[in-house]
């Protein structure tokens, strides 16, 4: 019988099996940031078990908020900056080199086809994009990861999602991701991998492919993957050009991870992308989406461009495109987070922050701040942001704030009518 991608990355990384369906796997790479690992450390430390298995698969980042807004947030940083300087972790990332985790890690070429990560990030199913096995733990499993490089999961069932189609104009790999988590709802594959096939993932740029994987959790799903292809090749190329005599090389090295064609899956989900059209969400549930076509009129007072889901290179384009030569409305705050160092600087060097900054629109430096109302743009009680970020819980970006998530195109055509607005008459 055939097996599907984490199948086969369970089956290579297996160390044991303590019970019948608990895997405990060998980890290749372990994620960390400021506000879940220094618990972890301050645990280990405490129990006189200060030690990393292996620097060198160990990746760091003080990310969420940075600069530290308060004492508390400077604490957080400080102890996970001492903990990488004291087991001499060389790919820590601080002020001046730091960017949201799953944007920067990837970029940095840290994520491989066939590699098991563990961060204690919900997001961290991002870097399924890779064809990657990648998935958010807690505190507890962080903490043997960190100390023994292992980790144990749950045997997967995998959902394959058949996605097929041409995007229509103005639909991106958000509407594509909306559209599915409205279609099996928040909990439609609850301890479920969601593996994504189908011309229409083929066609899409490794960005696009993390932008889709990133919201695998808010559906339930425990990793989004995606079939290593020559895409993948093409963007891990200049980090892996010393290992392999070529690309065809590389790529029929990790084809090997790609799902069996008799693979069993738990289900397998048509998607036909070619009527879809640009989504928002309406409520407090990222199921809770419509056609923006199809919304009552949506007043804004925020307009957020950023995120792990929604703040790189491809989506400052694409908004700066819908914004070239635009304002936005004078009633909305347009605030845009680039999600890396070398995202800015290459918006940057492309002049799209000089579009920002003419339409209206504030820069910061790389964070996740606003998307987790931590800093950099909390909302008001009462007020309502269309954001490019993955979560719409009640009070996500300040306490009694309401938040429309949608693609950056959506995101830029509503910031210049200062209300949810269709983004197809702008492209
Ligand atoms: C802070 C962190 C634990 C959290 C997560 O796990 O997702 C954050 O990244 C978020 O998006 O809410
Ligand atoms: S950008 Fe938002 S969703 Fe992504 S890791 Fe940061 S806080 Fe979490």
């Amino acid at each position: 019988m055939g097996k599907t991608t984490a199948e086969k990355i369970f089956e290579a990384h297996l160390v044991e099996e303590p019970f019948p369906g608990t895997k405990v796997l060998k980890l290749d790479v372990v994620l960390c940031h400021e506000i879940t690992t220094p618990i972890a450390i301050d645990d280990l430390i405490r129990r006189g078990k200060d030690r990393v298995f292996d620097p060198s698969r160990i990746k760091a980042v003080i990310d969420h908020v940075t600069p530290s807004k308060d004492s508390k947030t400077a604490t957080q940083a400080k102890i996970l900056r001492d903990w990488a300087r004291r087991h001499a972790i060389r790919d820590f990332f601080d002020i001046g080199a730091n960017g949201v985790c799953h944007a920067l890690f990837p970029e940095k070429g840290f994520i491989r086809p066939g590699n098991t990560v563990i961060m204690g990030d919900s997001h961290t199913c991002t870097h399924g994009a890779f064809g990657a096995f990648a998935a958010g733990i807690g505190t507890t499993d962080l903490e043997v990861g960190i100390l023994k490089g292992v980790c144990a999961f749950r045997q997967p069932k995998t959902i394959k999602f058949n996605v097929t189609g041409t995007l229509p104009k103005g639909v991106y790999a958000k509407d594509v991701i909306l559209h599915i988590i409205g279609k099996i709802g928040v909990n439609g594959a609850t301890d479920r991998v969601m593996e994504f096939h189908g011309d229409t993932i083929s066609a899409m740029t490794m960005e696009s492919r993390m932008t889709l994987c990133n919201m695998a959790i808010e559906a339930g799903g425990t990793s989004g993957i995606c079939q290593p292809d020559a895409t993948t090749v093409e963007f891990l190329w200049p980090f892996i050009q010393e290992e392999f005599a070529s690309k065809e090389a590389a790529l029929a090295e990790y084809s090997k991870w790609a799902a069996d064609a008799d693979a069993e899956y738990d289900q397998v989900i048509e998607i036909d992308v070619a009527t879809l059209q640009p989504i928002s969400t309406f409520g407090y549930k990222p199921d809770q989406v419509k056609f923006v076509a199809d919304l009552p009129d949506t007043p804004l007072d925020q307009v957020y461009l950023g995120s792990c889901t929604n703040g790189r290179l491809e989506d400052l384009r694409i908004a700066a495109h819908v914004l070239k030569g635009k304002r936005i409305a004078p009633t909305v705050r347009g605030i845009l987070s680039p999600a890396t160092p070398k995202i800015y600087q290459e918006a940057l060097h492309e002049g799209l922050i000089d579009i920002f900054m003419e339409a209206g629109f504030c820069i910061t430096n790389p964070t996740c701040g606003a998307c987790l109302g931590m800093s950099n743009g909390v909302l008001a009680e009462g007020e309502v942001c269309a954001s490019t970020t993955n979560r719409n819980f009640m009070g996500r970006m300040g306490k009694g704030g309401m938040v429309h998530l949608m693609s950056p195109a959506t995101a830029a055509a509503s910031a210049i009518e200062g209300k949810i607005a269709d983004p197809r008459k702008y492209l």
